[in-house]
Formats: structure tokens, sequence, C-alpha cells
């Protein structure tokens, strides 16, 4: 008799985080959060006053894996694996998420025209007994000088509007990415060789 593999549930709207997962083989149900705000014990993803960016990216990703489990009891849904993540981008100890409108997404590109900045990403599984554990994926990524029309066009796209940092590596930014280090996955929203380590190290068997 074949035993079906293990599943998880996949705490997050992003469907990047779903595509990279896929890629990986791993078997998943998505615990869809509302859009917008997370009614019901929602995650509050406005950073701590002070609070620096890797505790920030870091406890955000751990608050969607516990709001997670919590939608799991609510629903009755059978105890799983709960894996959720958290990107964030930083520049001069800035912490830049999602862009609120487009005027906002430009002055974001402004910003990191012509220079580096830190990509962070935080992964997080929780197991049904409650083990958490957590892993940080950080890259650096420098963009060409941007020009003002350039800039327009992408804002005009749409594509920066749901990515922090108000691009997207995967998509037409990666015209504007003149060097990376770090991992293409992590800036996309689920770094994949982290994600597996912590997959192993909760005996996950579906890997
Ligand atoms: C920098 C960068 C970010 N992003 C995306 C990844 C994340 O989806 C998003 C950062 O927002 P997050 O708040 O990390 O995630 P999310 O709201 O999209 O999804 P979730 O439901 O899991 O909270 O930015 C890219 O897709 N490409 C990039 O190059």
């Amino acid at each position: 008799m074949t035993l079906a593999p293990q599943r998880l549930y996949l705490a997050s709207r992003s469907p990047r985080r779903r595509e990279l997962l896929t890629q990986i083989g791993v078997h998943f149900d998505t615990l869809l959060f509302r859009a917008g705000a997370r009614a019901d014990g929602e995650v509050d993803e406005t950073p701590l006053p002070g609070e620096d960016p890797v505790t920030y990216v870091q406890r955000v990703a751990r608050a969607k894996a516990e709001h997670g489990r919590r939608i799991l009891v609510w629903r009755k849904l059978q105890p799983q694996v709960v894996l959720s993540a958290d990107t964030t981008v930083e520049v001069d100890g800035q912490i830049l998420g999602k862009p609120v409108d487009g005027d906002d997404a430009a002055r974001t590109l402004r910003l990191l025209s012509g220079r580096a900045h830190r990509v962070l990403t935080a992964v997080v599984v929780a197991t049904p007994a409650g083990q958490i554990e957590a892993a940080l994926s950080e890259s650096r990524v420098r963009f060409r000088e941007l020009s003002d029309a350039e800039i327009r066009r992408y804002v005009a796209s749409g594509e920066p509007l749901d990515k922090a940092g108000s691009y997207g590596i995967q998509g037409r930014a990666a015209l504007f990415v003149a060097h990376m280090e770090g991992s293409y996955t992590g800036i996309m929203g689920l770094p994949l060789f982290e994600t597996g380590a912590l997959l192993r190290k909760i005996g996950f068997d579906g890997l």
C-alpha cells in the first residue's frame, strides 16, 4: 500500500508563494486570508516604532503562521503543518512594504534607483504539536538608474502594487536588476532552500 504524501497548509494569499511551493513538489492546501484586513485576529503588518527590519519581518511571518493555526481550529480543519512567510525591502534602515498607491510606488522606485537594497524574507513552519521553526533569507539587489518615464510606465503596468518594495524581480523589474546576491526565490517571496531545510527539520515527509 502506498501512503499519500503528507500535505501542509500554506497560510498565504500570495500567488508567488503558491507557485514556488508547487515548484518543489510539496502538496498543500491554501488557507486563504481575506483580502485587505485579516479580520478575526488579523495580522497587523505595521512596523512597531523603531522596529528593525529583521525583527519586523520575523514577527509578521510568525504572526501569519499563528493566525493560520487559529483558522484551522475555527474551520475545524484537520491539524496539519502550517507554512507562512513575509517579505520586506529595506534601504537606509527604512522598511519598504507594499505601496499604498501609484504615487507611493513611484516614490519607492525613485528611492531604489541606482543603488543597492536588502530584501528580507522570513519563513515559518508550525506543526500541529506546537513546534515552530523559522528561517531568514537575506538578499542584496542593485538597481541601475531608472528614468522618470520608466518609473511611470512601470507603475502604470500595475505590477508594483501588491509587492514589497514596489517591484517584482520575476516580472518587468528584471530589467532594473543590475546585480543580485542571495536567494532569487527569497526575493520572490518564498526562499525554497530555507523552506526545504525547515520542512526536513520538522520531519515533514512530503518532500
Ligand atoms: C521584492 C519582491 C516582492 N514580491 C512580493 C512577494 C510577496 O507576495 C510580496 C510582499 O508581501 P507580503 O506581505 O510578504 O506577502 P503577501 O501579502 O503578498 O502574501 P501573504 O498572504 O503571504 O501575506 O511582495 C515579489 O513578488 N517579487 C519581488 O521581487
